[in-house]
């Protein structure tokens, strides 16, 4: 066993994350205490959660995202796209990438050195409330909007969905969106990270799907703390929606190693 891990930091938005080239199997078992410590911002490297890239048979790579916490979580949209930009990085040299993830297959293509459009799942289906959406994108989102979302205490309003009595044995991801002249503003409390982070991909794909009126085709864009975002789809029915890009940059921080038992 080698004493220290190779890893990448990429970011994509602001949602930053380790990534480790796992095709040869060889960290299959990162223990849930290693994957914290290495995601720790003080303790370790820093990030809002960790990824493999795995060897998936019948596609050109699968991805096993981990949040912050240290638990395997549900898809990452960010992640995803950072994701496909190591695979180029390894070698997978393709315009369009098809990959396995928790929720299932995605494609993805890429445009330039770091810009990423990764396909979500369709969605079939949104609960609503008299103030909120909830929806999964490959994750689950509480979705509000308000009218001033910088006023937005994101970590205590968010806190408080995600622990309440519905929430707090699964999680849920807590979204707050504010209409702008052009599109959506989006801050997001993430499930996994417990916290406020900059961009959450899966939330601001589930909150421009909230925007749709009577419209078939949109293209809706979205500013998050950490940078600008497009998420595209088409609109089959009342509440189902279909052909969802998630489009922005995924970029390369740096990379180095880190002691395995540290
Ligand atoms: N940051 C992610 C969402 C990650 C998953 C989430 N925290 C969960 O497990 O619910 C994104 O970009 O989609």
């Amino acid at each position: 066993m080698m004493s220290a891990i190779h890893f990448y930091k990429y970011q994509g938005t602001g949602n930053d994350f380790v990534i480790i080239d796992n095709r040869h199997g060889v960290y299959n078992d990162l223990t849930e205490e290693q994957v914290r410590k290495f995601c720790d911002r003080r303790f370790g490297i820093g990030a809002d959660g960790l990824m493999l890239l795995n060897q998936q048979e019948g596609y050109d790579f699968g991805m096993k995202y981990y949040n912050a916490d240290g638990k395997e979580g549900s898809m990452c949209g960010n992640g995803g796209r950072c994701l496909v930009a190591f695979a180029r990085k390894m070698g997978v040299i393709k315009e369009h990438m098809h990959f396995l993830a928790v929720d299932g297959p995605h494609e993805a293509t890429l445009k330039g050195g770091d810009w990423v459009n990764l396909k979500m799942q369709d969605v079939n289906g949104v609960e609503m409330g008299s103030l909120y959406y909830y929806l999964n994108t490959g994750s689950p989102h509480f979705v509000k909007f308000t009218e001033d979302v910088q006023a937005v205490d994101v970590y205590e309003e968010g806190r408080q969905i995600r622990y309440n009595d519905r929430f707090a044995k699964e999680g849920t991801n807590v979204n707050f969106v504010q209409n702008t002249d052009n599109g959506i503003f989006v801050r997001t409390y993430e499930r996994g990270v417990e916290d406020e982070t900059y961009s959450c991909g899966t939330g601001v794909t589930a909150a421009a799907l909230m925007t749709a009126t009577e419209e078939k085709d949109y293209v809706v864009p979205v500013q998050t703390l950490g940078g600008a975002l497009e998420v595209r789809f088409t609109k089959t029915g009342e509440r189902s929606y279909t052909n969802i890009w998630l489009c922005g940059p995924a970029t390369l921080v740096y990379e180095g190693d880190i002691k395995k038992g540290h």
